[in-house]
């Protein structure tokens, strides 16, 4: 069983009526960021709502900081010892952005008044919103309120962070601030990611859990999923033929990923030439995405 900064799940199965969105999960994750991957619907964020207490499992075991969600007193403290932006994070309009920190900071037990605003001012400074904090959420732009949800997650320096798709809606230099923090709070922390931004996790991740049909496809590092694609990316100056992945670059050229398995078209269509395989292209070739490979 994994230490108290960490998950451990055996079998786990979360049904929806019939639908299994979770299917037999077994993972063990601890301090470092670990990336979520998978198409839409792929059972990413059952699996976050899961492991943050929100939903139920159906069958399987499930220990979260070392503790059983299914027991109110031990699942009560998960949720004080745990940071979760779920997707699509709401917020009462009304607050300003110090006082839903505050509210959020009571109901995680985080100290008396002098103490607790002081974890609301460091939470606000962390994602660069403390210039904000007493604007009305309603006020706030799209980006804001991402970053405001994250604060959310951060107070307390939890020892587990959930983050489903934290970096929507950010602009390039915030991105750029998410990575850092995230990144210093994974020395001690457990993190996991969910994300549709593969450039997040190639540039945070140390290892990548991908799902589909929740199961889990590819558990490892980026470097081992990025290997698997060796040998099948290639750039060409004509459109392959259908069923295989594809598109069109900038300067004209096609971008070819050969799914596994597949011999390469002979001979050689023009101007092809292997290429390094990027961590996109590794998931692509991974999940079979448009139309090729499965
Ligand atoms: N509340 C629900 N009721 C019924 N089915 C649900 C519910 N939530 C999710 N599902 C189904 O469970 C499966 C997994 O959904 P989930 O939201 O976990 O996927 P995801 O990987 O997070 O997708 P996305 O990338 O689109 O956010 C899907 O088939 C989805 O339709």
């Amino acid at each position: 069983m994994e230490g108290a900064s960490g998950v451990s799940a055996r079998g786990l199965v979360r049904t929806y009526g019939t639908r299994r969105a979770l299917d037999g999960i077994d993972l063990d994750l601890g301090p470092g960021v670990t990336g979520l991957l998978g198409r839409n619907g792929a059972g990413k964020t059952t699996l976050m709502r899961c492991l943050s207490t929100d939903l139920e499992i159906s069958d399987g075991e499930l220990r979260v900081l070392d503790r059983s969600p299914e027991r109110s007193t031990e699942r009560t403290e998960i949720r004080r010892n745990m940071g979760y932006l779920p997707q699509n994070p709401s917020f009462y309009p009304h607050f300003t952005a110090f006082g839903l920190l505050d509210y959020m900071a009571v109901l995680k037990d985080l100290g008396g008044r002098r103490e607790r605003h002081e974890e609301v001012r460091r939470a606000l400074r962390r994602v660069d919103l403390y210039d904000r904090r007493h604007s009305r959420i309603r006020r706030l732009s799209g980006g804001m309120r991402q970053r405001l949800g994250l604060a959310t997650a951060l107070l307390g320096d939890p020892r587990l962070l959930l983050l489903d798709e934290p970096t929507v809606g950010l602009d390039p230099e915030q991105r750029i601030r998410f990575r850092d923090l995230v990144s210093e709070l994974a020395v001690r922390s457990t993190v996991v990611l969910s994300t549709h931004q593969i450039e997040d996790v190639a540039a945070l991740c140390r290892r990548v859990v991908c799902l589909d049909g929740g199961r889990i496809i590819f558990d490892g590092s980026p470097g081992e999923l990025v290997d698997r694609a060796r040998g099948r990316v290639w750039e060409q100056d004509t459109r392959p033929e259908e069923g295989v992945t594809s598109w069109r670059l900038a300067d004209g050229r096609h971008r070819v990923l050969l799914p596994v398995g597949a011999p390469a078209p002979e001979p050689a269509p023009p101007g092809r030439v292997a290429v390094e395989p990027s961590l996109e292209d590794a998931y692509l070739l991974l999940t079979g995405a448009v139309g090729g490979g499965r």
